[in-house]
């Protein structure tokens, strides 16, 4: 599906980037360092906005938007919901660097070292935090259409067919070769999202988010078998992100904004669209802005 929200954007930049090549990701920070200065670039907390949930993007103060076509290395985003900005300011006091629009492996034809070079680049920027979110389909008989649910552990599902971001990375400057996922989901701020959702009698889930590889959505026969294996949300993003922060050393917080239930029942029809995705995602946006930016104000760095 194109992005009809912001016209595709054509590269402004000819300079080749490989996202295997660690001294290509230097390049690329340094460019963005050129284009915003270094100060704007430098950040302390890194957000990915998940399908429809861009508007947490929009409530950044001071901003500083480089769009991507400005970025070296920098894939054009191709789902609408997805604008193709970083975004640099600031939310609840602290230095945030905020990406409006992800690359899904789907629409790259899997390059998971290429859809997740922007966290190896926030990661050069300084992040410390990275707050991850999507719009998934709700598997866990509990949920319902416009809940969150906080990502307490995940199934990459492509990596355990070979297809993960760590694949052909092997200049030791990556960080370990053996990546451990364990506590992938940091306990600590997930304790302070539960009490920040508690404050704000907001009602919060924690599950277990699947990665499919996408683009189509499941049939009820595999959202029965993502159910036997224990996960409670799907979706098409987020464990290859969390992957490399993890290799890079940085905590994440990640979060599921449940945009449609699905279907377990091959005899009952229901048909799962990305337009009812982006329609939860809309009526949820303010929620979900509201959350992460009165999670940010109260971390501590
Ligand atoms: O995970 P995000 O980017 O929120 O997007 C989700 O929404 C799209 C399907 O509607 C898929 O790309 C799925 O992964
Ligand atoms: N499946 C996969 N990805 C999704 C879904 C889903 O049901 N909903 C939102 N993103």
């Amino acid at each position: 599906m194109e992005n009809n929200n912001s016209p595709t954007q054509a590269a402004e930049h000819d300079q080749k980037i490989d996202p295997r090549n660690y001294d290509d990701i230097l390049a690329v920070v340094a460019s963005i360092k050129e284009q915003v200065g270094e100060e704007t670039a430098r950040s302390d907390i890194g957000i990915i906005c998940g399908s429809g949930l861009g508007p947490i993007g929009d409530t950044v103060q001071e901003p500083t938007i480089l769009p991507y076509s400005k970025i070296p290395g920098f894939p054009t985003t191709h789902v609408v919901g997805h604008k193709g900005n970083m975004i640099f300011g600031k939310l609840g006091g602290k230095k945030v660097v905020c990406l409006q629009g992800r690359f899904h492996p789907y629409e790259h034809n899997m390059d998971l070292a290429l859809c997740t070079l922007p966290v190896r680049v926030m990661h050069q920027l300084g992040i410390k935090i990275m707050i991850v979110s999507n719009a998934a389909g709700g598997i866990n008989a509990v949920l319902r259409h416009g809940d969150l649910m906080l990502i307490k552990d995940h199934i990459f599902l492509p990596a355990l067919a070979g297809f993960s971001p760590l694949v052909g990375c092997n200049d030791p400057r990556f960080g370990a070769r053996f990546v451990s996922v364990h506590d992938a989901y940091d306990k600590q701020l997930r304790n302070l999202a539960i009490e920040v959702g508690r404050r704000s009698n907001m009602t919060l889930y924690e599950g277990v988010y699947v990665m499919s590889g996408g683009p189509q959505y499941e049939s009820p026969a595999e959202v029965s078998l993502f159910k036997t294996v224990g996960a409670d949300a799907l979706g098409m993003s987020t464990c290859h992100e969390v992957t490399v922060a993890r290799q890079c050393g940085i905590k994440v917080l990640g979060f599921s904004l449940i945009t449609n239930i699905a279907n377990l029942d091959a005899d009952q029809s229901v048909e799962v669209s990305h337009e009812e995705v982006m329609d939860i995602a809309k009526q949820a946006g303010e929620r979900a802005s509201s959350f992460v930016s009165d999670i940010v104000q109260e971390l501590s760095l």
